[in-house]
């Protein structure tokens, strides 16, 4: 398991909280080797935007912008020109708005880098979010393919339409390998420490299941946020993901 895979990032944290005090806190006290890549998502970004991704990379962290762009191709596209000229290193797009959809923000994204003078961000594509289960893709969306042939689909549809991985639970992550390049990025949030709380996370696997599964990166939250010591959570959670569980 996990031999094909290419490339591994140290663990993204997601710096889900409310306030600059707080993110701030966090940016300083993950200010350790290996550095992690800070996930800022819709929380953060709507309150504070590109001020509080500037500030994380002004201590050196590579930013993984999470705003799960999902509208029509010429609005995507657009947005995705803006999110392009930040700087930062992933972004987010849902595969459920389509192939046009995604193909526009990936054009938009690159269009922006490239005004920008910098390099393209990855765009990742989410396939179900590790929220939903079989029983609510079926119950709720009414899809009539399992949960894990519906994320292979997308990461397909994802895949041809341009965008450089998707975003997953390692749970589906061999299903993509087989069929998709091998270079195509499987990021996977829904990771959960042995014994740890799920929360509202229903696939979920440990940093040393993830590892053993083949996701590139793994994206960590309240695991390492909320714990009463933050760093000696992350640096559990990194070696369990980049040299195995013990
Ligand atoms: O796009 C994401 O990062 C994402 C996709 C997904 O399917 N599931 C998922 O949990 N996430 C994000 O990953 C993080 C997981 O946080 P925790 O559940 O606290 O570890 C959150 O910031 C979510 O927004």
């Amino acid at each position: 398991m996990g031999g094909k895979i290419l490339k591994r990032y140290s663990p993204m944290v997601a710096i889900d909280v409310a306030t600059k005090e707080a993110a701030s806190s966090l940016f300083d006290q993950l200010t350790v080797e290996p550095r992690p890549i800070l996930k800022i998502g819709m929380e953060l970004y709507y309150h504070f935007g590109p001020e509080v991704i500037k500030a994380a990379q002004q201590r050196g962290f590579k930013i993984f912008l999470d705003l799960k762009l999902h509208d029509i191709p010429n609005t995507v596209k657009r947005t995705m020109f803006v999110l392009g000229q930040l700087g930062v290193d992933f972004t987010t797009i849902h595969a459920a708005g389509g192939s046009e959809m995604v193909a526009a923000g990936a054009a938009g994204l690159r269009a922006g880098a490239a005004a920008a003078g910098l390099p393209a961000p990855r765009l990742l594509a989410i396939t179900q979010l590790t929220s939903i289960d079989e029983a609510t893709l079926h119950k709720e969306q009414h899809v009539g393919l399992s949960l894990v042939e519906s994320v292979q689909s997308y990461a397909r549809l994802a895949e041809d339409a341009g965008a450089d991985g998707v975003v997953c639970s390692a749970q589906e992550v061999q299903a993509i390998r087989q069929v998709t390049r091998p270079e195509f990025l499987c990021v996977t949030p829904g990771i959960r420490p042995q014994n740890a709380a799920k929360g509202d996370q229903k696939r979920v696997v440990t940093p040393g299941q993830a590892r053993a599964l083949g996701s590139n990166a793994i994206v960590v939250g309240r695991p390492i946020t909320q714990s009463a010591d933050p760093v000696k959570a992350y640096r559990q959670i990194e070696h369990d993901f980049l040299e195995g569980e013990d």
